[in-house]
C-alpha cells in the first residue's frame, strides 16, 4: 500500500502552532505528518507525531481541541505519539470525534524500570548527599543517617503496570519484599513474587514508596499532607510516573519535618519547574525528567508508533489504542 502526504494546508494550521509554541516554550524535536492512502478502499487519514522530548514541557500540553483541532477536522482517524503517558492529551475530545489515540507504552518501560531501581538504590544509601559532601571536600560524616539495608526494606509499588512490574523484579533481585496497590490485584500467575494490600496497608508497611501510576483526577495529589503523615517515619519516595501524582508543597514540608527521609523524582508538578524546595534539601535525588532517555530510546519509540500505524491501516485499530471508538 503506498502512504503519502495530502492536506498540506492543515498540515501547516498545525505546523504553525507548533512553531509558535516552540518559541514560546523551548525545542520541540518531532515531526507531524497527515497521512492517507492513496487506496480508495481505505479514505482514512492519520496523524503521526512523535514528541520524543518530555523535556521541553510543558509543550505541547495541553494537545487539545486548540492545538489538535482543525488536524481532526481535516478526517483524521488516529494519532500516534510517543511517549507512555497521556495525561496532557484531550481524550474525550478526540473520542467524541472518532479519533483513536494511540502510545508506545513498550520503549518507556523497561529504560523507566531501569531508572527507577537506580534511584531507590540511591535513596536507601542517601548517595546524592554523600556525593555532595565528596564534592565539597568533607569526607564520610557518620553523623548522617546511615544507608538503608535493601534486604531490610520492604518497597511499596502504586500502579502495577508494565513499569510497576519491572521494577519489582529488579528490587526483589536487590533483597526487596514488594508489596504493591493497584486498581485491580493482578492474576496471580503475574504477581512474581509481590504481594497485593490495600492502599492503607501499603502506606504504613513500606520503608519506600514507588509511583508507577498515570496521572489522572483520581491520582492527582494522591501523596498529599495527610498521606504523608499516615506513612511510616523515615519513609522514601521515588516518583518517576508524573510529578502531580505528588503534592509538591507537601512533599516538601514531609521532608523539612524529616518525616520523608529522602526522596528520588524524575517528574515536577510544573515541569520544567524544579519547586525550590526540593531544590535547597540535600535530601533529594533530582533527575530532570530523564529516566527514559538512553541512546536507543527514539529508534524504539518511532517503530512502536509506526506499529500503531500499521496496525491501524491493516485493521482499523492501533494496537496500543487508550481509548475505544
Ligand atoms: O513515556 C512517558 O510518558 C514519559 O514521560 C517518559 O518518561
Amino acid at each position: 500500500m503506498e502512504l503519502h502526504t495530502i492536506e498540506q494546508a492543515s498540515h501547516d494550521v498545525v505546523a504553525g502552532r507548533i512553531a509558535e509554541a516552540v518559541k514560546q516554550n523551548g525545542p520541540f524535536v518531532g515531526g507531524i505528518q497527515l497521512i492517507q492512502t492513496s487506496n480508495p478502499e481505505f479514505t482514512f487519514s492519520v496523524a503521526f507525531i512523535v514528541f520524543i522530548n518530555w523535556w521541553s514541557r510543558p509543550f505541547p500540553w495541553p494537545m487539545d481541541e486548540a492545538l489538535i483541532g482543525p488536524l481532526v477536522e481535516t478526517g483524521c482517524e488516529m494519532l500516534s505519539s510517543g511517549g507512555a503517558g497521556y495525561d496532557f492529551v484531550d481524550i474525550k475530545y478526540l473520542t467524541t470525534k472518532g479519533v483513536y489515540y494511540a502510545n508506545t507504552p513498550k520503549m518507556p518501560a523497561l529504560r523507566t524500570a531501569d531508572s527507577t531501581a537506580m534511584m531507590i538504590l540511591q535513596a536507601l544509601r542517601g548517595s546524592s548527599e554523600r556525593e555532595a559532601d565528596a564534592r565539597a571536600g568533607k569526607w564520610f560524616d557518620p553523623s548522617k543517617p546511615l544507608a538503608k539495608d535493601a534486604r531490610c526494606s520492604t518497597l511499596g509499588i502504586v500502579g502495577m503496570g508494565n513499569i510497576g512490574k519491572l521494577v519489582s523484579g529488579h528490587m526483589q533481585h536487590f533483597g526487596m519484599k514488594v508489596v504493591y496497590h493497584n486498581r485491580n490485584r493482578l492474576p496471580p500467575n503475574e504477581e512474581n513474587g509481590a504481594e497485593f494490600v490495600s492502599f492503607e496497608e501499603l502506606l504504613v508497611r513500606s520503608d519506600v514508596i514507588s509511583l508507577h501510576c498515570p496521572l489522572n483526577e483520581g491520582t492527582r495529589h494522591l501523596f498529599n499532607k495527610q498521606v504523608f503523615n499516615r506513612m511510616k517515619d523515615d519513609m522514601i519516595i521515588v516518583n518517576t510516573s508524573r510529578g502531580a501524582v505528588i503534592d509538591e508543597d507537601a512533599l516538601v514540608e514531609a521532608l523539612n519535618s524529616g518525616k520523608v527521609l529522602r526522596a528520588a523524582l524524575d517528574v515536577y508538578e510544573f515541569e520544567p519547574k524544579i519547586h525550590s524546595g526540593l531544590i535547597a534539601s540535600p535530601r533529594t535525588t533530582l533527575l530532570p525528567h530523564a529516566a527514559v532517555a538512553n541512546e536507543t530510546f527514539e529508534k524504539d519509540q518511532q517503530m512502536e508508533i509506526l506499529l500503531n500505524l500499521e496496525t491501524f491501516i491493516r485493521t482499523g485499530e492501533p494496537v496500543n489504542a487508550v481509548n475505544r471508538i
